[in-house]
């Protein structure tokens, strides 16, 4: 008889600082906000991207409070979502707009987008634009758009396809798998003729929000922060092993490390993936298994989306839909929790 595994309820996060762990803010990041607020008496429209796997963790409620604040037109792309679970994804709007009913969501793929899926997003973000105040910009015959959002959401890669849709330009912005490829503010870029619409060609960076020790460790398996203690890489498999249980996605990784049963054993796994890709390392004068190699390895195939597409804040969404009742209302408390007020 095969024998049942239980399955770890909590994640012990073993005490580790995580604040420190993760404490990866290049001077340009904190300058991103800074560098907003400047150019809002410019800017006509924002377009805020964020990963559709996380649409709780790392959002910075700074951004719509001091930046948008209800009065610049504001859509949130929520991408990425062919990594993210299908069932989740109009979730995930619903739980960003109980808190912000102003700001239009909408999900992407900006792997596979059309043109006509494209030309809609604009069309909804220029729609508001135009019908927006401008205040003392009315006189101003030219609308500017800001983009921007955490490391590695796909800025550059939304802007390159504006671009080479638009204006039929060839792509030119840097797109790069690493967190944090684009520095600094530059020059703005035509994306329409008509009416006259510019984007910023080097989005803004915003420092992702860490609220806990599971919200960090979300932005790590979606590579919004890299991974800069090789040394911590076991716990965060472990951590990817505990969701990919939690969330009922067992199957895939069982067949990725030819695995006949779940486990909640990360040694396991490890084990599993280090004599599967041959992950070795010389210890003394033995060869012996590199396990944080096979870690490393985990991590890089859960954030690829090869054990399936998971949307790591699913928790949190279900908690909202337990919280949901036609007779009240949803708020969100600071912690980011979703309650009903009585
Ligand atoms: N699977 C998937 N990958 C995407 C999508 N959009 C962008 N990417 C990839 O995500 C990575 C980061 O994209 P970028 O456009 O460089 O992201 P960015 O936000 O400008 O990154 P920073 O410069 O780090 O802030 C690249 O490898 C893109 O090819 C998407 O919708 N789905």
């Amino acid at each position: 008889m095969k024998r049942l595994t239980t399955f770890r309820s909590q994640f012990d996060f073993q005490s580790i600082r995580w604040k420190d762990m993760i404490r990866w803010f290049p001077g340009h990041m904190h300058k991103g906000m800074k560098d907003l607020e400047e150019s809002l008496l410019r800017i006509d429209g924002i377009v805020e991207l964020h990963d559709a796997r996380i649409p709780h963790s790392g959002r910075n409620p700074e951004l719509y409070k001091r930046l948008v604040g209800g009065h610049k037109p504001h859509v949130l792309i929520l991408n990425k979502s062919d990594l993210a679970d299908p069932n989740y994804l109009n979730k995930s709007i619903e739980y960003i707009q109980i808190e912000q009913p102003n700001t239009q969501v909408i999900h992407t793929n900006l792997m596979s987008i059309e043109l006509k899926e494209l030309t809609n997003i604009f069309g909804r973000l220029l729609q508001q634009i135009v019908e927006s105040p401008r205040y003392t910009r009315s006189s101003t015959l030219e609308y500017n758009i800001v983009v921007c959002g955490i490391p590695n959401v796909g800025k550059s890669t939304f802007i390159n396809k504006l671009r080479n849709l638009f204006v039929n330009k060839r792509s030119c912005e840097q797109v790069g798998a690493n967190p944090g490829v684009t520095r600094t503010m530059s020059e703005k870029v035509k994306i329409s003729n008509r009416p006259k619409v510019f984007v910023r060609d080097t989005p803004g960076i915003l420092e992702p929000r860490l609220k806990s020790a599971n919200e960090s460790f979300r932005l790590l398996l979606t590579n919004s922060i890299p991974i800069q203690q090789r040394e911590l890489s076991d716990i965060i498999a472990d951590y990817c092993l505990f969701l990919l249980n939690k969330y009922d996605k067992q199957r895939l990784y069982m067949k990725y490390c030819e695995l006949d049963r779940p486990t909640d054993d990360i040694l396991t796994v490890l084990t599993a993936i280090a004599k599967l890709k041959h992950c070795t390392q010389v210890y003394g004068n033995k060869r012996g298994y590199d396990l944080t190699g096979a870690a490393l390895h985990f991590i890089h195939e859960i954030s690829k989306g090869t054990f399936g597409q998971i949307t790591f804040d699913q928790d949190i969404l279900d908690e909202m839909e337990k919280e949901k009742s036609n007779d009240t209302n949803l708020f969100r408390t600071n912690t980011g929790r979703i309650k009903k007020s009585i």
